[in-house]
């Protein structure tokens, strides 16, 4: 009885340690890593590089994740999409956080200086320095353009995956940058919509807060057009061909009603449906994109 109330209580310990590395955030973001892998090379990625390369760059991720959690704790006490979060529960402590995230964090960038490749390494390491401190820190409580900036590190990890494959980075890389890029802006305004009160009851600085509704609405489309033309890139520069060309353009397709929706007839529920739209239609992007660099015609 006792040895399983142990276990229990272990198991509870590490869920929440997990938790802190936002797993659903960072699986995506690995995800994109992992294609950005499969793009850079026309046969097999070496196995070797897809394993330690993937663990490598989930495990700073991880703990970018977990470094945002510890400096918004406070702020993330008050929101109730955030208040449930380890930090504020008081499930863990702050020198615990920063214990695991120290470890987990040297472990990954360990694992990619050793076995991966050093470029990789401080390209990770760019991009853990880009979320946790410029935009976490910096950006995020200053300017309402901070996931303009902040996206950057969002759209890093394809380039990461693409460099421990090839160590160098190319044009065709700096393309998955872009659509990332390009993409957050309409993903997160999305949630900002229908987040609105919450982010203005903690006075962060987020464009629905900051310029209000209509100017946000505008921004979302202005910014589902440009990821329309950018995500047409790839097929242009002979990257994609047939099977992406025609993926895109219906994934395109459906970001755009919720674009022109949310501008003419907004609703609550239909942010939050663009909201999860966005990230069904990266998922989907990649593996388009995926696909067809194995069928190519
Ligand atoms: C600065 C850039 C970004 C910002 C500000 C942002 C913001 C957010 C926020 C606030 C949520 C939480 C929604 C909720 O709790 O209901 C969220 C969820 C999510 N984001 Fe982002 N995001 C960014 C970049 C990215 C990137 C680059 C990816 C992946 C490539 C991503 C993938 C996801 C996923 C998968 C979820 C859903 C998580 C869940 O279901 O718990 N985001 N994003
Ligand atoms: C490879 C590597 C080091 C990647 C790091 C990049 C990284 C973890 C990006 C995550 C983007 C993200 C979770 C945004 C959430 O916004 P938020 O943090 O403002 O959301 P919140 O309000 O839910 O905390």
């Amino acid at each position: 009885m006792a040895i399983s109330m142990a276990l229990h209580e272990t198991a509870t310990r590490i869920n929440q340690f997990y938790r802190l590395t936002k797993p659903r955030v960072v699986s995506l973001i690995v995800f994109t890593a992992v294609i950005g892998m499969f793009m850079a090379v026309p046969g097999a990625v070496p196995l070797d590089i897809l394993l330690l390369g993937t663990i490598g760059i989930a495990l700073v991720a991880g703990a970018a994740a977990a470094l945002n959690c510890l400096v918004e704790q406070k702020m993330d006490a008050v929101m109730a999409r955030t208040k449930g979060r380890p930090l504020p529960q008081g499930k863990v402590s702050v020198p615990e956080t920063l214990f695991f995230l120290m470890i987990v964090g040297g472990a990954g960038l360990f694992i990619l200086y050793e076995w991966v490749n050093e470029l990789t390494m401080w390209l990770t390491l760019g991009t853990f320095v880009g979320y946790a401190i410029i935009y976490t820190v910096i950006l995020k409580p200053l300017t309402p353009q901070n996931i303009v900036i902040g996206g950057a590190s969002g759209a890093m990890p394809p380039v990461l995956g693409w460099t421990a494959v090839t160590g160098e980075i190319t044009s065709d890389a700096l393309l998955l940058f872009l659509i990332i890029f390009a993409w957050t802006p309409p993903h997160f305004w999305a949630l900002a919509l229908y987040r609105k009160n919450e982010y203005a009851s903690i006075g962060m600085p987020m464009l629905p807060v900051t310029h209000g509704d209509q100017f946000t609405k505008l921004q979302v489309l202005l910014y589902t057009v440009i990821l329309c033309v950018v995500t047409f890139l790839p097929y242009v520069t002979q990257m994609s061909g047939m099977i992406y060309l025609v993926s895109s353009t219906i994934l395109n397709g459906i970001f755009m009603y919720y674009a022109i929706e949310i501008y003419r007839n907004y609703s609550d529920q239909l942010a939050r449906e663009a909201f999860r739209y966005s990230i069904l239609y990266l998922a989907l992007l990649f593996v388009a994109l995926l696909v067809d660099h194995y069928f190519f015609f």
